[in-house]
């Protein structure tokens, strides 16, 4: 089965249609990076996956579950990660990974909360530390961590590199990749595409809220530069 299958989604906001029939598939364990320009409906889809937005019409299915009819299933499917994790800064790791598995109705000990910090590579001595100086970096490992412990076999990730220094940035993709390894399908948005070339399965190029493109990138295929330049030069230009 598909993990993850978008086909003819049309999404509009406001009076505009912001997704114009765009269709894709994710395969499970693989890592998908949708790529494009700012407006380019990246977000929105994101959110549509998430049941927050409706589809004017199309369909959108994860593992099987329609995002419109069983939306309780499809957020027990999903880990989302937006672009500034969501964490408590005046709780530590470990307060911040019981605390939201608690609203989940998922308790774990501590040896499970630190085996899962270990999987993401958070410094032990950082773990029992307020988050508020944490690293983005940092705080993007505890958000992956509480993925992890949840079990969710999707996660989806808003620009998870955007602000992130060159270390961190390779850190980060080493993990995604050891995610996908375990089995877990990542679908991310990004406007990095030298980003996503490193670190996913498959590319889609969004631009205006159609899909122009898609690439293999971890097989070698060359990814087509004139159509990605003249996405974001539009983009630009609009
Ligand atoms: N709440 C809203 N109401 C109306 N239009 C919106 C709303 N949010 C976004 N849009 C419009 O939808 C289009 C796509 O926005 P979206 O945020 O999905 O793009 P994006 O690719 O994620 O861009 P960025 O890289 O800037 O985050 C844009 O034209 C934007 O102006």
């Amino acid at each position: 089965m598909t993990a993850i299958t978008i086909k003819n989604l049309v999404v509009s906001r406001g009076d505009s249609k912001v997704l114009q029939s765009i269709s894709f598939e994710v395969q499970p364990g693989s890592v998908y990076a949708l790529l494009g320009g700012n407006g380019a409906g990246k977000s929105t889809s994101l959110l549509t996956l998430l049941g927050f937005l409706k589809p004017d019409s199309g369909s959108v299915t994860v593992l099987g579950h329609d995002v419109t009819k069983d939306i309780a299933k499809i957020r027990h499917t999903i880990a989302y990660l937006p672009e500034a994790a969501t964490l408590y800064p005046h709780l530590n790791a470990y307060e911040n990974l019981s605390y939201f598995l608690e609203l989940a109705g998922n308790k774990k000990t501590r040896a499970e909360l630190d085996t899962a910090l270990d999987e993401v590579g958070l410094q032990v001595d950082a773990r029992a530390r307020h988050m508020d100086n944490y690293s983005k970096g940092m705080r993007q490992k505890v958000a992956i961590a509480l993925s992890i412990l949840r079990e969710t076999p999707v996660l989806l990730l808003d620009e998870p590199t955007s602000g992130l220094d060159p270390v961190a940035i390779d850190e980060f993709n080493a993990l995604v990749r050891k995610l996908s390894g375990q089995g877990k399908t990542i679908l991310m948005v990004t406007h990095d595409v030298y980003g996503a070339c490193q670190v996913a399965d498959r590319i889609g190029l969004l631009r205006r809220g159609e899909l122009v493109g898609s690439f293999d990138a971890q097989a070698g295929a060359r990814i087509d530069t004139e159509i990605v330049h003249a996405a974001f030069a539009e983009r630009a230009a609009a």
